[in-house]
């Protein structure tokens, strides 16, 4: 298994929270911002943290570089691609600003996968977790080709063209899709998340998560 500590994490912060109708990253969890809970999490497993957000000034507490987007109003790829290019590693563990209950583990799992894959990506059935994933540096001149052609493009718009692995989750524990990636983006999921002690505690609920369809 690689060590995360020579690669780079990347939490995506440029959303516009409409459904929340307040910024997601800065709501209040047990007593600290959600992106202060992932930052906690990351800061012992990685060379580097970043932020990808076209509102530097909210995240400068947070005490690590913010870089904007450079493909504006472009959705999450944009945050991607801005990630790819300002990260000083090979490799990158992305993740969304709305995730609170992320797996370092499976962080690691994942960039295990890029000493043979350009990207590796959660999967079960026929959803994946894209902005939960790890990405090479060199997945950087595909995305930015999608960005140039298409209007928001979908995150997994350039999928078809790198070397890409999935990891699997048919094969693992029924909840745990649910509690690592179970996202903040109502208000109702807001309210669960304050019930809700550890990630162990969000298999009781159905959660609505961040999947896409492939
Ligand atoms: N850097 C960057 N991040 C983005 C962008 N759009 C979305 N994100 C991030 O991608 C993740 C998933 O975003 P969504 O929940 O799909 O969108 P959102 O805009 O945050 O929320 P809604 O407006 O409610 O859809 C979050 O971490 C967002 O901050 C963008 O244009 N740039």
């Amino acid at each position: 298994m690689v060590k995360t500590k020579a690669f780079s994490a990347i939490i995506l912060a440029g959303g516009n929270s409409s459904r929340m109708k307040t910024n997601k990253a800065l709501l209040m969890l047990k007593g600290q911002t959600i992106i202060q809970t992932i930052i906690n999490q990351l800061v012992s497993h990685f060379q580097e943290i970043l932020i990808i957000s076209n509102t530097p000034e909210l995240y400068h507490p947070f005490n690590v570089p913010v870089y904007p987007d450079i493909f504006l109003k472009q959705g999450p790829l944009a945050g991607i691609h801005s990630g790819l290019k300002h990260m000083s590693t090979p490799c990158g563990f992305f993740v969304a600003c709305d995730m609170p209950f992320f797996s370092p583990q499976l962080a690691q799992e994942l960039l295990s996968g890029l000493e043979e894959y350009q990207a590796m990506v959660p999967k079960k059935n026929k959803y994946l977790q894209p902005l939960h994933a790890a990405y090479r540096k060199d997945c950087l001149p595909y995305v930015e080709k999608v960005l140039q052609k298409q209007e928001r493009p979908k995150i997994i718009s350039f999928y078809e063209l790198i070397n890409i692995n999935y990891l699997d989750f048919n094969q693992r524990a029924d909840n745990e899709w649910d509690q690592i990636f179970f996202n903040v983006n109502t208000p109702e999921d807001y309210e669960l998340a304050k019930h809700l002690r550890s990630e162990k505690d969000s298999a009781t609920v159905v959660a609505k998560n961040g999947a896409v369809a492939r």
